[in-house]
């Protein structure tokens, strides 16, 4: 029997995110190759032309799996019946805004939007918050869905944790594929802490393969401040990268994480690791193939629990940002 179409909206769909992202939704990468699905595209008035030409492009692959292509500029129509939703537009940083504007311009997009999926979105409604500030922006959107469950609310860190994957199979000189274990804990900025304290490579612990200075001076902040990085090399934020991150997350929230490995994704604290319950932090992960289950009883070195503390003083400061701003 064919499968009936799985619902994707996708926000911000005429961004450089969107163009990298929905080529792929469409193309099976996301849910795989046996899930027909729809697209939904949502976008301010003023993007709804470039998002027209993207579906143009869109039909012209003739991908055999995209059943329908919808472009909206209103959130509830966006959201309706929909069954995942990739948050990817948001209000970037511009010269002479506080921190306090920027959270304050994102809460009053990702307020209504929250607002729309708990009123529109269907019960098995999944969200990844990719624009950020990532974590911030998706607790916002969750405390505007009080009927969906916090837990299908997440944020992005998985191009933290592929980033901080590369640049040590990259060090030791393996493929990617043998690397398992990698972690980074927190918040999807430079604050973030990639840590290889449980990580291997081809079996073997990744922290007897590189000197601890190398991961203090060089891993560590590499990987944080890699968007910085290649906005200075490319003259624009990573796309086609945070579009890949997008789909793995998705990828393995819906069909599992491979046995004997985890992936790191932003979900909200059930109190783990002394993180405050409900910050959408980044840790490590596994799905059974629904939903996501942070891995418990990690031992933690003096240095990741420096990382983690550094985290939740971070995020705690956000939250309390937009509890004052009355958005949550
Ligand atoms: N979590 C992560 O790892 C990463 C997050 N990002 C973030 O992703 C976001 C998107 O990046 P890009 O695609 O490069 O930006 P972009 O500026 O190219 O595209 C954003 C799109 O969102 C649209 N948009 C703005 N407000 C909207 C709203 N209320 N509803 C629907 N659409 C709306 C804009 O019209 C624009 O087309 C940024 O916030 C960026 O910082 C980027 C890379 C990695
Ligand atoms: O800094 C940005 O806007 C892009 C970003 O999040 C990243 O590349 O990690």
């Amino acid at each position: 029997m064919t499968k009936a179409p799985v619902t994707v909206t996708v926000t911000g769909a005429a961004g450089q995110i969107g163009y990298a992202l929905l080529f792929r939704i469409a193309s099976g990468a996301l849910l795989g190759p046996d899930t027909p699905v729809k697209l939904n595209m949502l976008e301010i008035p003023q993007g709804l032309k470039a998002a027209e030409g993207t579906a143009m492009e869109l039909n012209d692959c003739a991908f055999p799996l995209l059943s329908e292509i919808n472009i909206y500029d209103d959130a509830n129509k966006a959201f309706d019946g929909a069954n995942v939703g990739l948050l990817v537009g948001a209000r970037p940083r511009t010269k002479g805004m506080e921190r306090a504007d920027l959270l304050q311009a994102n809460g009053g997009i990702f307020g209504p939007q929250g607002k729309a999926i708990n009123d529109h979105a269907a019960d098995d409604i999944r969200v990844l918050v990719v624009g950020n500030p990532a974590n911030t922006n998706a607790l916002i959107a969750a405390a505007s869905a009080p009927d969906v469950p916090a837990s299908r609310f997440t944020a992005m860190m998985r191009l933290d944790h592929n980033r901080a994957i590369a640049q040590l199979a990259e060090k030791v000189g393996a493929p990617v594929a043998d690397i398992k274990k990698m972690a980074v804990w927190g918040n999807h900025s430079a604050d973030q802490y990639p840590d290889v304290s449980y990580a291997t490579v081809a079996g073997k612990p990744a922290a007897d393969l590189v000197e601890a200075a190398w991961l203090d001076e060089y891993f560590v902040p590499t990987v944080a401040k890699r968007g910085a990085a290649i906005i200075e090399a490319r003259g624009a934020s990573s796309a086609a990268s945070a579009a890949n991150a997008a789909i793995d997350h998705v990828y393995n929230w819906v069909n599992g994480t491979p046995e004997g490995d985890w992936v790191t994704a932003g979900v909200a604290s059930d109190g783990s690791y002394g993180v405050p319950e409900g910050l959408v932090y980044g840790f490590p992960c596994t799905s059974n193939g629904g939903e996501w289950e942070i891995v418990k009883d990690l031992e933690i070195s003096d240095a990741t629990r420096a990382g983690i503390e550094r985290n939740i003083k971070a995020l705690e400061e956000e939250r309390d940002a937009v509890r004052e701003l009355g958005l949550i």
